[in-house]
């Protein structure tokens, strides 16, 4: 993905230089997990990179859940660096927070670490939510519908199973979606969610 990704070499080192900052982490707070760590770029600094091209530009506020290792969320500050968005990442855990925090420090790109359970932090309003590998749909749009501003949207990456999840969330979402087929994996899919009302 390095080839067609459009961005200004200033972007392209930062996202050079987080992909070093969290091979140097990952040994010590398990970043990512330990079969995907040979390999940050083309399996999270992408699939990150997608996620934030799924949206369209016209957004100022982005929260992202569970963020970790900062996938999708540092990957989304250092891109919309220069912009006016501004990018919050939500983490329960201290030391992800504490890596979150000297990632942001050491790319010189800005966007605020909340440390708290995703359930706790008050209603953001945000026009993006997004979120990687952190919980099932149904799970996650109960989160959308607390986090998002009225017309925003929720862009989550989903594996192969992504279809058997929206029918489960139906039973207890109405929602409007669009699947977005992943560049990198032929199963997977971004969801594009708005509209999410409790049935
Ligand atoms: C499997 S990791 C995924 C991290 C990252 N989004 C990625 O794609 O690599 C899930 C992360 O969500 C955090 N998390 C899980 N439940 C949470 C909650 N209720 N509130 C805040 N953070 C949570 C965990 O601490 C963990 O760092």
């Amino acid at each position: 993905m390095t080839a067609d990704l459009d961005v200004s070499r200033e972007t392209m080192d930062r996202l050079r230089a987080f992909e070093q900052i969290v091979k140097k982490w990952t040994p010590k707070i398990n970043l990512v997990s330990r079969d995907s760590a040979y390999d940050i770029w083309g399996r999270h600094i992408a699939d990150s990179v997608q996620l934030f091209e799924a949206v369209s530009p016209d957004r100022h506020t982005w929260v992202d859940l569970g963020s970790g290792g900062g996938f999708p969320g540092v990957v989304v500050a250092i891109l919309a660096h220069g912009s006016d968005t501004e990018v919050t990442m939500v983490e329960s855990d201290g030391r992800k927070c504490a890596f979150l925090r000297a990632a942001l420090r050491e790319t010189g790109v800005d966007a605020t670490v909340l440390n708290q359970r995703i359930e706790q932090v008050e209603p953001q309003n945000a026009d993006v939510v997004s979120a990687r590998a952190l919980a099932d749909l149904t799970t996650l749009l109960g989160y959308a519908e607390r986090h998002l501003t009225q017309g925003g949207t929720a862009v989550f990456a989903k594996g192969a199973m992504w279809p058997q999840e929206v029918e489960a969330a139906r039973s207890q979402w109405n929602f409007d979606l669009e699947a977005v087929k992943s560049k990198l994996v032929p199963e997977a899919a971004i969801l594009k969610i708005s509209g999410v009302s409790r049935v």
